[in-house]
């Protein structure tokens, strides 16, 4: 009955009439239909009969009677609905197909005018008045008898509710997946029954009624709860108690699909926008924008620079190809490729959280994946919290997802079942897959932690799929074969960027003045690959539209977006469950990594070496993992050597941090760490360096550095000491006191270097200093009226 609305139509006269809206022969597969009138709003009008038609089949026709015909929503056609029923993967793999049924298949759409349904005579629309084509030839022998046994099946509970999820397109599929697992004997009985036992639906045996035509038939004449109880008392009076549990299973699986459906959708249909403090609350599909994701883990950070040239780093040759979201599990990967076990990586505020939930929204309002049966995302986080439980995988699932409790397994040959386990780097236990325990059994209790460790060695569910999304370091460390594909997410393509910006700015005016704007700053430009930096930047120049109006100029600084960045990941390390720090404690992570940035820096080195984190006190995990400020990949030395690199998430990161670096240890200790060593007769003239002389000498480093190495260290350095910095910074400055500001004097050194233009090249960076300094706009307006003056 594909294609109608509801299954109860009101009369003109608001009298509810009940489930038998389709003139025979074309009933739920929408076989046999022919059109009737249309009406203007393109909707049929269709006979309905105020009670169930019988097939009388004794009076001749009667001219048509009208009275009673109503709008009802149009059938499929036949074609489309009988399609419907084979491209249904959750009913029907192509490999379940027998050969009885392609031939069936065939047979109907080629051979119409010989199903069951066409062997009554069309020449009026009047179910009740259709004459039997063959009534004379039926013999009278094989009339069922008339005292009819008692038919307890056939009451339909009042007070039952009907569950959503029992839809005709349901019932027609369960009960035909149902039938068609009889062998041809059982088949003919239970046709043979239904003739004998219902003798109004059908007044003949059925036996020439495909499977199409038979299941049509009972959703013509009866409910749908009345359909499926009557297949079930059929199959249990022929002693097939099995199968008929078999149809309740169906139905209790499908309940339960759709329930989890209904909690996805209200768990994941909004989401805030960079972390939930500040962010803000928002429908998922108004925010989400295509990411970049490719099929090439371990391929290394981002290197672009606007600066800076950066030999690649990775030694990963594999052509990379790009995926979807929606391409993610896809069935011609699972099948073909046997890929079950996906995991999948990327840097912190990459979007992999945001893909783990266009892929559950996705499945949720049944838009993709329509071979997964089942959805159980299992965060990391929330597995924490059942830690210290004895427990099974199955009652893991029973316990986020409550409307599961009905299913005693996860046994499902309509589809397959999906895990997915976001956040495994925030997983409080250190995995180790050679010592913990074998456990096959997913409804065995264990601990929390052998159950995770059985679940990714796939020793749970072997025929599950499971996605794994962590941030770069755990997941290198999974065991080869538990891992099928390796995808990494890499945020936004220059494309995406830009569909990021105008979805966000929704006044074309300003979202092209906003792409304008980043397209001529580069390096926020190229940092903008992090979406969590868009939000960041969408945020600062939101307010700068709101405080100062549509034309007010958008700051070109870096540094403000940065911190920006800095902060951002410093509270989700926070809300990721690690050790809360004093603000000591992230001031001393943040300069020992800023000193080692700054080392590397001036060495020009991007590779951080093996040990180097640990020689200089950082933790590793905490670098890698907690914080996000750095990343680890793999990349093959030799071809059966494979060597773990670390490096800062992006080169812009650590210039960012050994400004910090520079900048507190001026402000914590008062020293200045780019004057190079003074003999110790000087050492005493320059203890207490101010600002501007630090500002001096690394407006001098950076112009005797080679091939712009230190210049946008430079800008994030004369960044720091602004007002609206030093407020983002507050904690883990010593005290409250702001530092004099020292702009004017060090514009002025930076407009002499230019005028003096010793080194012309690097004079659209030192421009790009005053525009840091929060001078560069009225550099810029000074100098375009000096050059209109001249002419
Ligand atoms: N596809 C996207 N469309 C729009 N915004 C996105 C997208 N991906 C990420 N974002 C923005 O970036 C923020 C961080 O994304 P997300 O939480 O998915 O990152 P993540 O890679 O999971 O980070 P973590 O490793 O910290 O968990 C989101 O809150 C959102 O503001």
């Amino acid at each position: 009955m594909a294609g109608r609305g509801s299954d109860t139509m009101e009369h003109d006269g608001g009298e509810t009439i009940s489930d038998v809206s389709f003139p025979l022969g074309e009933g739920v597969s929408g076989r046999g239909r022919s059109s009737i009138s249309m009406s203007d709003e393109g909707e049929e009008a269709f006979y309905v009969p105020e009670s169930r038609p019988t097939l009388d089949l004794g009076d001749g026709p009667r001219p048509m009677d009208t009275t009673y015909w109503h709008d009802v929503e149009r059938a499929r056609s036949p074609v489309h609905s009988y399609n419907s029923v084979y491209s249904d993967t959750q009913f029907c793999q192509s490999d379940e197909l027998d050969e009885e049924t392609e031939l069936s298949a065939t047979r109907v759409q080629l051979e119409r005018t010989e199903s069951y349904s066409s062997c009554y005579s069309v020449d009026s629309d009047d179910c009740e008045n259709r004459t039997r084509k063959s009534q004379s030839a039926a013999p009278k022998a094989e009339s069922p008898e008339v005292e009819l046994p008692l038919r307890p099946e056939l009451i339909k509970n009042p007070g039952e509710k009907r569950h959503p999820a029992m839809t005709v397109d349901f019932t027609f599929k369960a009960i035909r997946k149902t039938l068609e697992r009889l062998g041809q004997d059982d088949l003919r009985k239970f046709k043979i029954t239904l003739w004998k036992r219902y003798p109004e639906s059908f007044s003949a045996p059925p036996q020439g009624m495909d499977m199409v035509d038979l299941v049509d038939r009972l959703l013509e004449c009866y409910d749908l709860e009345v359909a499926l109880q009557l297949t079930k008392a059929l199959l249990k009076d022929m002693d097939l108690k099995r199968l008929a549990d078999y149809l309740t299973d169906l139905c209790k699986k499908n309940e339960v699909r759709y329930e989890l459906r209904h909690t996805l959708l209200r768990k994941y249909s909004s989401m805030y926008e960079g972390f939930a403090q500040q962010g803000e609350h928002k429908a998922f599909d108004s925010v989400f924008n295509e990411l970049y994701i490719t099929d090439r883990g371990n391929a290394g950070p981002n290197i672009q620079h606007e600066v800076r040239k950066i030999d690649k780093l990775s030694t990963n040759r594999k052509k990379e190809e790009l995926i979807t979201c929606r391409q993610i599990f896809d069935p011609n990967v699972i099948y073909e490729k046997h890929v079950s076990h996906i995991v999948t990586n990327g840097i912190a505020g990459v979007g992999k959280s945001v893909a783990v939930q266009k892929f559950i929204m996705d499945w949720a309002e049944e838009r993709e994946h329509s071979h997964v049966y089942f959805l159980f995302p299992l965060p990391f986080k929330e597995l924490n919290l059942m830690l210290g439980l004895k427990t099974s995988l199955l009652e893991i699932v029973h316990t986020l997802y409550p409307e599961t409790k009905v299913l005693p397994t996860f046994e499902c040959d309509e589809g397959k079942v999906m895990f997915i386990c976001d956040g495994l780097d925030e997983y409080a236990r250190r995995l180790d897959f050679h010592r913990t325990e074998t456990l096959c059994d997913s409804t065995e209790p264990a601990t929390m932690h052998v159950v995770v460790t059985n679940l990714i060695r796939g020793n749970l569910l072997p025929s599950s799929l499971l996605w794994i999304i962590s941030r770069p370091l755990t997941s290198s460390r999974l065991p080869p074969e538990a891992v099928h594909q390796v995808l990494e997410v890499r945020g936004f393509t220059d494309e995406q960027k830009e569909e990021y910006f105008r979805r966000r700015f929704q006044d074309p005016a300003q979202a092209n003045k906003v792409i304008a704007h980043l397209t001529s700053c580069k390096t926020l430009h190229i940092m903008c690959h992090l979406p969590m930096f868009c939000w960041v930047v969408c945020g600062v120049f939101q307010r700068t539209f709101s405080e100062k109006g549509p034309d007010a100029e958008l700051p070109k600084g870096l540094t403000l977006m940065y911190t920006h960045l800095l902060l951002v990941h410093l509270h989700v390390r926070g809300s990721r469950g690690s050790a809360s720090r004093t603000p000591e404690e992230e001031r001393d992570f943040l300069m020992k990594l800023g000193k080692l940035a700054f080392t590397m820096l001036e060495k020009n080195q991007m590779v951080i070496g093996k040990d180097t984190l640990k020689d200089c006190g950082v933790d590793v995990a905490e670098a890698v993992t907690k914080s996000g400020l750095c990343i680890e990949f793999l990349i093959e030395q030799f071809v059966m050597y494979q060597e773990r690199i670390q490096t800062f998430i992006h080169p812009t990161i650590q210039e960012y941090l050994a400004a910090l670096y520079v900048f507190l240890t001026w402000r914590c200790t008062g020293q200045n760490v780019l004057q190079q060593p003074l003999k110790s007769k000087f050492s005493r003239m320059f203890k207490d360096p101010g600002l501007l002389d630090m500002h001096r000498s690394a407006i001098e480093r950076s112009l005797q550095s080679p091939d712009g190495n230190l210049d946008v260290f430079l800008r994030f350095l004369l960044g720091m000491a602004q007002t609206a910095n030093q407020e983002l910074l507050q904690r883990f400055l010593p005290n409250m006191n702001k530092c004099s500001s020292v702009s004017e004097e060090t514009a002025a050194i930076i407009r002499k270097k230019i005028k003096e233009n010793h080194h012309p090249d690097r004079n659209a960076n030192l421009q790009c200093c005053l525009d840091e300094l929060g001078v560069g706009a009225e550099a810029r307006s000074r100098s375009r009226s000096n050059s209109v003056k001249n002419h």
